[in-house]
């Protein structure tokens, strides 16, 4: 299995800011777009390209999966000449294989149905924390569907999915309410099944909407047909036409999520961050990010060039339900930590199952720096509380290592243990931090 160079004990010393931000910063590609645009790249009937693909562990998880079932991605300029980007070429997918999901829910989770296509056995396995994470919802569903599936019985990795070269599909029951990836794996590979699918959510409340909207703008941009609740569908079900999938030449937008830590930035130093390309319109949970950091004391502006956000010198708590956007709760709790009032974050209890348990860790983390963090059943309860310096631990999990760098630009002397766990969806996360300081 390819290492992980997330396992790390380095400590880096978080820059402290002395003064204002006022920077430009330029966000590599979503995680979430880079990886279902190859997924749907590989598994239509023409070539296609991705430009400016993100490039990061997760990414080259997902890529390296894929070649390894016989995908060609090639290294290339996009088809006007510019900019970097990766084509595309699908061909019949093939076993045996080898895949490696490192602790990606996206690769963990897309590429079993992928995978139930191909003509043998693929292998599933990944990092420790992999094991742990919820993957029943789609080994389930894929059984149902027609796929042979052994894995140790818990419903989890490691396990191997004997592709057949084709699977039934049909109607499937699910209970996502421990990821809405589970809803999406089935989506994406759902043209290519004999049947097409229909799958029905049948658990409690389903986290992460925005991300299943991108899974199914992104299929109806390859020509998949899709019917959804929005679409005048049934609550809770989302039916695929089978169909082929046309290849496209897509430009994959910035990461907003991981525009958060510098957006951030510029809301606890009452600075000015400025991030090129911001979509004026876009399914990233990130979005969400202009009115849930306005509510917490800065302002922006959306122009044809990007997102300008400019903080006021307040920072104010927030009263705020997470669950269409769980991704975004370590930022936003290292923000209200440093707030004039208390937070409450709610919705998102199934964050335990996330790269690390986050509600645990945020709270362990924040306290251990001298604040006042409390779990809640579905979240955190934080009351502001000045800061001491300290080291930040971050349990492999590149969120927390973004949450701790911003509270490391108010208070100084705070350590980040494994910063170099940001490879996971931003390799180049120190290197734009400080330089952004230094702008
Ligand atoms: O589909 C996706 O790209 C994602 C969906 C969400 O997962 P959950 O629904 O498991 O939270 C999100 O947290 C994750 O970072 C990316
Ligand atoms: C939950 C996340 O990732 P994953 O795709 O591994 O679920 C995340 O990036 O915050």
């Amino acid at each position: 299995m390819a290492p992980n160079p997330a396992a790390d004990t380095a400590l880096w010393p978080a820059p402290h800011a002395s003064g204002a931000v006022d920077a430009t910063v330029h966000v590599p590609g979503s995680k979430s777009v880079t990886n279902r645009a190859l997924v749907l790249a590989a598994l239509a009937s023409e070539p296609g390209w991705l430009r400016r693909p993100l490039r990061s562990r997760d990414t080259l998880l997902m890529a390296g999966a894929l070649r390894a079932m016989g995908v060609a991605i090639e290294e290339g300029v996009g088809p006007d000449g510019t900019g970097e980007a990766w084509r595309v070429l699908p061909t019949g997918l093939r076993g045996p294989a080898t895949v490696d999901v490192g602790n990606a829910g996206t690769v963990m989770r897309f590429l079993p149905p992928v995978a139930a296509l191909a003509d043998g056995p693929i292998r599933f396995d990944g990092d420790p924390r992999s094991y742990e994470r919820p993957l029943h919802g789609v080994i389930d569903a894929l059984r149902v569907l027609g796929a042979r599936i052994d894995d140790d019985g818990r419903g989890a990795l490691p396990l191997t999915v004997h592709g057949g070269g084709a699977l039934d599909g049909g109607p499937v029951e699910i209970d996502a309410s421990s990821s809405s990836q589970f809803v999406s794996a089935l989506l994406l590979s759902g043209p290519r099944f004999n049947q097409g699918v229909e799958v029905r959510h049948v658990g409690s409340a389903l986290p992460s909407m925005p991300h299943i909207r991108m899974t199914v703008d992104m299929l109806r941009a390859v020509g998949a047909q899709v019917d959804t609740p929005e679409s005048g569908g049934e609550p809770n079900v989302w039916r695929v036409t089978p169909g082929a999938l046309l290849g496209r030449d897509l430009t994959i937008e910035p990461d907003l999520s991981n525009a958060q830590p510098f957006l951030a930035a510029a809301l606890v130093t009452s600075g000015k961050v400025l991030i090129p390309d911001w979509p004026a319109r876009t399914t990233q949970p990130g979005d969400r990010l202009r009115e849930i950091f306005t509510e917490m004391g800065g302002s922006c502006e959306l122009t044809d060039y990007g997102l300008e956000f400019t903080g006021s010198g307040a920072i104010h708590g927030i009263d705020v339900d997470l669950s269409e956007v769980g991704e975004l709760t370590p930022g936003i709790a290292a923000v209200a930590a440093l707030a004039d009032s208390p937070s409450t974050l709610r919705g998102v209890s199934h964050l335990r199952l996330h790269e690390t348990d986050r509600l645990a860790a945020l709270t362990k983390e924040i306290n251990e720096l001298g604040g006042d963090v409390t779990e809640t059943a579905d979240g955190l309860h934080i009351r502001p509380r000045a800061l001491h310096s300290g080291v930040f631990h971050t349990y492999e999990d590149h969120r927390m290592a973004t949450a701790g760098a911003i509270i490391g630009l108010a208070v100084e002397g705070v350590q980040i243990e494994n910063v170099a766990t940001t490879a996971k969806t931003l390799p180049d996360f120190p290197a734009l931090w400080t330089g952004m300081l230094e702008a």
